[in-house]
């Protein structure tokens, strides 16, 4: 392969340019939450990707200057709870700049094994403990060991993609 600087390229990618193309991925909407030692903690986000099955690990990208990241680190723990399209409302109020206590009261919780907060109604949701951090520039990857799992009721997700909310069909069901 040849190395990068022989990579003759039309334009630069700029920052600009990067979240344009970036807005062609759909994506799934996540409320990913945390409690413990570092308080009670939740934001939006749409960087949750699985890694491996064996042992059941996902990868969740937060930005290192947000006012939520630290709790995060101090807990150790996650939760990854995926939304139905009625939690869009939701999505807004952790997608920043609203205080954490109003994020919750806008929504039911109960405790996860991790001792993250668990959404009532949610499409599904992955209770983590946090196994490795990795800084990427101004994000945060967390990667997240699995220790729950639960599949709700709603049969529609909701999705992000070209700046915009909409719903596809989504009926999870367990496979064993
Ligand atoms: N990964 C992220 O941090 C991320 C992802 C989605 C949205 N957001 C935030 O939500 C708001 C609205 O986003 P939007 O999609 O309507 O428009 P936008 O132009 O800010 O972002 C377009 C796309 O670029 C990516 N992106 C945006 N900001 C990023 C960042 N700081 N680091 C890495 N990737 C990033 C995401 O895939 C996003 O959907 C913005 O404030 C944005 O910062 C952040
Ligand atoms: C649809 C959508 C998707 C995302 C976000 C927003 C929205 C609306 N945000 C932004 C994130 O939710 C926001 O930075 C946090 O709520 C922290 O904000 P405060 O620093 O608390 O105001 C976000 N942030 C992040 O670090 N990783 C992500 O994957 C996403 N994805």
């Amino acid at each position: 392969m040849d190395d990068a600087a022989d990579i003759a390229c039309a334009a630069p990618v700029t920052k600009e340019r990067y979240r344009d193309a970036m807005a062609a991925l759909a994506a799934a909407v996540n409320v990913v939450t945390t409690d413990g030692p570092g308080g009670r903690a939740g934001f939006t986000a749409t960087a949750v990707c699985s890694v491996t099955d064996a042992p059941p690990t996902l990868l969740v990208c937060v930005k290192r200057d947000s006012s939520v990241g630290e709790a995060f680190r101090a807990n150790g723990a996650l939760c990854v709870n995926t939304l139905a399209p009625e939690h869009k409302p939701l999505s807004n109020l952790f997608g920043g700049r609203t205080p954490v206590e109003e994020r919750f009261a806008a929504a039911t919780w109960r405790r996860g094994p991790s001792g993250a907060p668990v959404l009532e109604g949610a499409l599904a949701h992955f209770d983590c403990r946090i196994d490795r951090v990795v800084d990427v520039g101004t994000h945060a990857v967390l990667f997240c060991e699995v220790v729950d799992i639960g599949v709700g009721e709603p049969c529609e997700a909701l999705i992000y993609v070209g700046r915009r909310y909409d719903a596809v069909p989504a009926c999870v069901g367990a496979a064993g």
